[in-house]
């Protein structure tokens, strides 16, 4: 695990691998809006992501309206995406996924 900033080419790389993620055009941050059914499948993804984010003591932006939960990840240490921006997106779309 590399926890700096990655370069151009790395961040495309990283990226394509993801499925439903917009990279910014700076390419400091990856965003994703994720629906759900019912409020209470958007808060239960949450919270399974919340514990997640602890234990890799990486934390999202986030907000949450009803059924939706937009999301931004970028590491404020480094000022841009790492390896570990990339972990919580997958372990962000597997929590998805069993919801979906
Ligand atoms: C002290 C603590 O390790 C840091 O503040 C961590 C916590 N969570 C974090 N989360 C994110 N997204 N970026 C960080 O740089 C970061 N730093």
């Amino acid at each position: 695990m590399n926890y700096e900033k990655l370069d151009t080419a790395s961040v495309e790389r990283e990226f394509a691998t993801l499925d439903g993620w917009d990279l910014k055009p700076e390419g400091d941050a990856i965003f994703k809006s994720f629906k759900f059914k019912t409020f209470i499948e958007a808060f239960g993804f949450m919270a399974e992501c919340a514990l997640s984010a602890e234990k890799l003591n990486h934390h999202p932006e986030w907000s949450n309206v009803y059924s939706r939960v937009d999301v931004l990840l970028t590491t404020h240490a480094t000022k841009g995406l790492t390896d570990i921006d990339f972990k919580l997106a997958r372990a962000m779309d597997k929590a998805s996924s069993r919801r979906n």
